[in-house]
């Protein structure tokens, strides 16, 4: 990978990259669509990383299906996909790991203590391995695509960083790997976190700007099916993720549960001028 990317880079080239956990799905797609848009050649990657999981987390029975990403990959007109096996990222006798200070503290990083030194770790490595110009992540990960511009400002990474909308189902539940645990029972309870969020943007269109009520009611949408567990409700500043009183100009609600066992995340950004 290294190799052929300098020599893309020596002759001129644009490498866009999409780093992904594999299994497939619209999301993904459309954020392959956008960095086709934006270089010559287009690089995915697909490799369930170890260092994100902590020890009670779903890393053995994460969705897989290889095969199927390749076909789809080729459909989408990826010129490689990467597949590298744990025990190149994390060779026996590995120690060095990326952290961020600050943003991690909010949202998944307090139930998931390990997922961002994880995630800036692995996508240190994948940088440096699929040399891209430009790479695109989605917004369904908001924190993740936060702590990633923060890294690549910080570390001086010469990479510009896109990020892609949330591609959703008819329905409205957020596109997730994850998704394929769920069954057609579980279904009412998934599409709570849509809704909830839904709910909340009627609210602010309503004139509703106290992020304590609309947290309460995202909490009454949500506590109504009793296989949900909370994780968070958060109505916070996009950008530092600390949690404001009230939604004055574009403010994130994110939100995270586990439906018996499975973590579902979704988030919207509020704007009370739209
Ligand atoms: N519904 C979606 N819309 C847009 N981007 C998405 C969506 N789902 C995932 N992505 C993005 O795809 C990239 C790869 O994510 P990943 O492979 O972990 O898939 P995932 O569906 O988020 O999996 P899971 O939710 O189970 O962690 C990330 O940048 C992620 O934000
Ligand atoms: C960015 C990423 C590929 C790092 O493992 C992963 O967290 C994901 O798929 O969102
Ligand atoms: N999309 C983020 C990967 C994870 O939840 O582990």
């Amino acid at each position: 990978m290294r190799d052929r990317a300098e020599g893309l880079r020596i002759e001129g080239k644009t490498i866009s990259f999409v780093p992904t956990m594999g299994y497939l799905h619209e999301g993904h797609l459309s954020l392959l669509r956008i960095a086709r848009q934006k270089g010559d050649d287009l690089a995915l990657s697909i490799f369930v990383n170890p260092a994100q999981f902590g020890p009670n987390e779903d890393l053995s029975t994460y969705p897989r299906s290889l095969e199927k990403d390749l076909e789809l990959a080729e459909k989408e007109g990826v010129d490689v996909v990467f597949v590298p096996m744990d025990s190149s990222l994390y060779p026996e006798g590995y120690q060095t790991y990326v952290e961020l200070e600050k943003l991690p503290a909010h949202l998944c990083g307090l139930s998931r203590p390990v997922f961002f030194k994880g995630i800036a770790t692995v996508v240190t490595q994948l940088f440096n391995i699929v040399k891209p110009h430009v790479a695109v992540f989605g917004e369904k990960d908001f924190q993740q695509l936060a702590i990633i511009r923060q890294m690549v400002k910080d570390l001086k990474f010469d990479i510009e960083i896109i990020g892609g909308p949330i591609i959703r189902e008819a329905d409205g539940l957020a596109m997730s790997s994850r998704n394929a645990y769920l069954d057609e029972s579980m279904r009412p309870a998934a599409l709570s976190l849509s809704r909830a969020l839904a709910r909340a943007k009627e609210m602010v269109r309503s004139g509703i700007i106290d992020s304590e009520r609309i947290e309460r009611e995202a909490r009454a949408i949500l506590s109504a099916f009793p296989d949900i567990a909370i994780d968070y409700i958060s109505i916070c500043d996009p950008f530092s993720l600390d949690g404001v009183q009230q939604v004055r100009g574009k403010t994130l609600m994110a939100l995270a549960v586990n439906l018996r066992k499975i973590r579902l995340i979704d988030n919207t950004v509020l704007d009370p001028e739209s």
